[in-house]
């Protein structure tokens, strides 16, 4: 068997552990294969692939699609993806939703959550655990987001999901993930975050507890880095900081069972081996993670408080220039050093729409009530800015120096209105006291 040595090797799922490490580079066509001489050398569709592998290609962006835009990848599997599963069956799609969904009885403001209790008792797992806060846009046409809390404490084991609808960008909040992928394992902790390319199928285990965290799923084009601009060609999230899975793959017989989230609507199908069954790979379209913490934060040096789209970390385009379909942006431990400023952000109504979840530490203009694992909602121009507290100790302090440390808040910023679910209409989740945060701001107002 011929093979490239160059080729960054993995093995079966079973054995894999964290020491196979990761492939390096944002976008980058990476190949790696979990045994010797599965990637056809030269070809990516002989008449016989190696090993007795099907090639089967998973495109993320249309044949056509500009060079530097272009996403595919070529996946050698013991069995085609036609084999898993025939005969999908609807079920119950529980706490999921997909736009276009109108279930919101709430008001149109400012909205903001408690984090969702880790569950006890029944077995709850990343799947299950899925509940869609808010949906924009319409999954069909490749517009808009939904936005999903996640809660489990238990492994999917043999359960394995596929979504057609939308790119899941997952942000855990609450101990590690293990992602065991068509392309390998990503583990990621808090402070880390994966995108999972749309159509690619996974499950996600258990590390270290039960798991809590955020999902944006993307209808959209795929997540890209954010142009520069004149801050040049360093700094903000850097290529090499993005980490690809060495190929690893499961070969068993046994029961699994494939869903399949495909316009809105679940389905699952029963099979006897595993989906995960990818032997080598190649390409550009593949899950990856990124720690935040590697983000290089660029800010203002002298006075006053930039709009957060510095700290954006990827992007999701929209055909109308400049305004992303969903911009995820972070709020990293940074320095404040502005001279005569008011340092938090700033009162505002913004265009776009702003759904924020915090994963550690301390939100600068929400000090009490916006927790981690809290979620809150600013639609598009609904007012907003920093709490009474905030704006007492901002606009009166001796401004030296100061470092915002140990905290982690982030946006999901999108150019759509964000309609609450039914389930994030609940009142019983809802801190129905947030607006009261505004209260005590008086008139100061002297001529
Ligand atoms: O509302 C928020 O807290 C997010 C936010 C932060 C900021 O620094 C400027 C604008 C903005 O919407
Ligand atoms: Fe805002």
């Amino acid at each position: 068997m011929k093979t490239e040595e160059h080729l960054i090797r993995g093995g079966r799922m079973e054995h894999a552990s964290p020491d196979y490490g990761y492939i390096p580079g944002f976008g980058n066509t990476h190949s790696t294969e979990a045994e010797a001489g599965a990637l056809p050398i030269g070809r990516n569709s002989p008449q016989k692939p190696p090993l007795g592998l099907y090639a089967e290609q998973l495109s993320g962006t249309a044949f056509t699609a500009p060079r530097a835009d272009n996403k595919r990848s070529w996946l050698y599997r013991i069995l085609p993806s036609v084999k898993h599963g025939t005969g999908f069956e609807e079920v119950d799609a529980g706490m999921l939703r997909t736009a276009p969904c109108r279930e919101s009885t709430l008001p149109s403001m400012q909205l903001r959550w408690q984090p969702v209790e880790l569950p006890s008792g029944e077995d709850v797992d990343f799947l299950s655990g899925l509940r869609t806060m808010t949906t924009c846009g319409n999954a069909a046409i490749g517009e808009g987001i939904a936005t999903h809390a996640y809660v489990a404490n238990a492994s999917m084991g043999r359960r394995y999901f596929h979504n057609a609808d939308g790119e899941m960008l997952i942000v855990p909040q609450e101990n590690s993930i293990k992602l065991l992928t068509e392309f390998g394992i990503i583990i990621a902790s808090p402070g880390e975050i994966v995108v999972m390319p749309k159509g690619v199928k996974f499950r996600v285990d258990l590390v270290e507890g039960p798991i809590r965290g955020y999902v944006c799923e993307n209808y959209g084009v795929a997540m890209t880095l954010p142009e520069r601009g004149p801050i040049g060609a360093n700094c903000l999230a850097n290529a090499r900081d993005f980490l690809y899975p060495v190929a690893a793959y499961e070969d068993f017989e046994g029961d699994c069972e494939l869903y399949l989230k495909a316009q809105g609507r679940l389905f699952r199908t029963r099979l006897r081996q595993s989906p995960l069954d990818v032997v080598g790979w190649h390409g550009n379209y593949a899950p990856y993670k990124y720690d935040l913490r590697r983000f290089s934060p660029v800010g203002a040096t002298l006075f006053d408080h930039p709009d957060p789209s510095i700290y954006t970390v990827l992007t999701s385009p929209s055909p109308v220039h400049g305004t992303a379909n969903v911009d995820f942006v972070i709020f990293p431990e940074r320095w404040l050093v502005m001279e005569d400023s008011f340092r938090p952000p700033w009162y505002h109504m913004n265009v776009m729409s702003e759904f924020m979840g915090l994963i550690y530490g301390v939100y600068d203009a929400k000090p009490g009530g916006f927790v981690p694992g809290g979620m809150s909602l600013h639609n598009s121009l609904i007012a907003h800015g920093p709490d009474t507290d905030a704006f007492a100790k901002a606009s009166t302090k001796s401004l030296e120096p100061e470092k915002l440390s140990g905290t982690m808040a982030f946006m999901f910023e999108t150019r759509f209105v964000q309609d609450p679910t039914a389930y994030a209409s609940n009142l019983e989740r809802v801190d129905t006291s947030y607006p009261d945060c505004w209260d005590g701001l008086k008139r100061n107002f002297r001529v």
